[in-house]
């Protein structure tokens, strides 16, 4: 049965109006939100409600469609293989490996200890839209969050990302550390360079979240499956007690995407990337959902109260491409530290583009 919601899309698409449709990590509800006009609504207090992109640069603009027209409907994938060969591809090869070997040096300097470093590649469509793109994505990524996002001013964005940023309902949270990387197989094993690089992500979100709550639970890292890559993934919980964008800002960007200290390694990467992030490794999802409570009497007495519990559900934009006409530019990363190896870093950017290419080529 083809989708309303996907007809809904199409024609919304059609009229250059924006939107976003998106499905959460192993769930079966597609959900789409509308909006009627071409506004660029901004979040500026994070205190807003609708779903937001934020780019990977806080000081650009964090867009904000608003939850004023939501659909929700049932999906289930067509397909669910992961698996596939990945493409050599020696673009980008040279460019990437200098900048590897510069940020191994700086590192090697005592400048910062972990950056994170990506490249952009272009790839020739043909006529594949952006909804043929995301039905792909999500027949293909069961454990991702998969999305399509769409602004006439901005642009538009598809992905699948395995890493939430943060989720909260109410005053409780939940966030991750994600990094490492290797191709997926049944016994994964993991180096030291993965492991510290991992590591200094859960050291940094705990130093963080220290400040801003009384107890973190912590698990112990374990492996993690994003298509064909495993990834080493710490959970941590907790409730917090300031207001939402401080969470935000103190988190955002990890040294998952960024690195450590954060504001060297930042500094690195805009002078030294030659290409604007834009949105990737920017977040992305439900800010301030409003949590309807069914069954409750006094939501039926008073509509107010109805509403006066919201969940957010963030996600890091990893994985993830932007649809121009019939080309589409990938973008990938990944974290460096004294003992990165510049070649296999190369080849991990290179392995990280089959998600995206996975759907693109076939
Ligand atoms: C920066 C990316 O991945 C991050 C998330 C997981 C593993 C990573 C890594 O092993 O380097 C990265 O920190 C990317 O996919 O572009």
């Amino acid at each position: 049965m083809k989708q309303t919601l996907f007809n809904k899309i199409q024609t919304q698409y059609g009229f250059n109006l924006p939107f976003v449709a998106y499905k959460k990590p192993k769930t079966d509800v597609l959900t789409g939100v509308f909006q009627e006009d071409n506004t660029l609504h901004l979040s500026t207090t994070f205190n807003e409600s609708g779903f937001v992109m934020a780019p990977f640069n806080m000081e650009n603009q964090s867009v904000i469609i608003p939850f004023d027209k939501v659909i929700e409907e049932r999906y289930i994938s067509e397909n669910t293989n992961e698996s596939g060969s990945i493409a050599n591809n020696e673009a980008g090869k040279e460019d990437h490996i200098s900048l590897v070997e510069k940020g191994v040096e700086f590192i090697k300097k005592g400048e910062f200890e972990k950056v994170v470093l990506s490249r952009k590649e272009s790839v020739l469509i043909s006529e594949k839209s952006p909804i043929d793109l995301f039905e792909a994505l999500l027949n293909t990524y069961l454990n991702a969050f998969v999305y399509v996002w769409y602004h006439p001013k901005v642009g538009c964005w598809l992905g699948a990302t395995p890493e939430v940023l943060l989720s909260t309902h109410a005053k409780r949270f939940k966030t991750m550390a994600l990094a490492g990387t290797q191709l997926y197989k049944e016994e994964v094993a993991w180096g030291n360079k993965e492991k510290q690089e991992q590591q200094f992500v859960t050291d940094f979100i705990i130093g963080e979240l220290n400040t801003v709550t009384n107890k973190l639970q912590v698990s112990e890292p374990y492996t993690v499956q994003a298509g064909k890559l495993a990834h080493i993934r710490t959970d941590i919980t907790g409730s917090f007690n300031v207001s939402l964008k401080e969470v935000i800002e103190r988190l955002h960007p990890t040294p998952a995407v960024c690195g450590l200290p954060k504001k060297a390694a930042k500094n690195f990467i805009m002078k030294n990337e030659t290409y604007d992030r834009e949105y990737y490794t920017g977040f992305l999802g439900e800010l301030n959902k409003p949590i309807e409570r069914r069954n409750n009497r006094r939501n039926t007495e008073n509509k107010a109260y109805q509403f006066s519990t919201t969940e957010s559900n963030l996600f890091v934009n990893l994985r993830c491409m932007q649809y121009e006409n019939n080309q589409v530019a990938i973008y990938v990363g990944g974290g460096i530290t004294k003992d990165s190896n510049p070649e296999m870093e190369f080849q991990e950017t290179v392995n990280k583009t089959s998600t995206m290419k996975k759907v693109l080529l076939n």
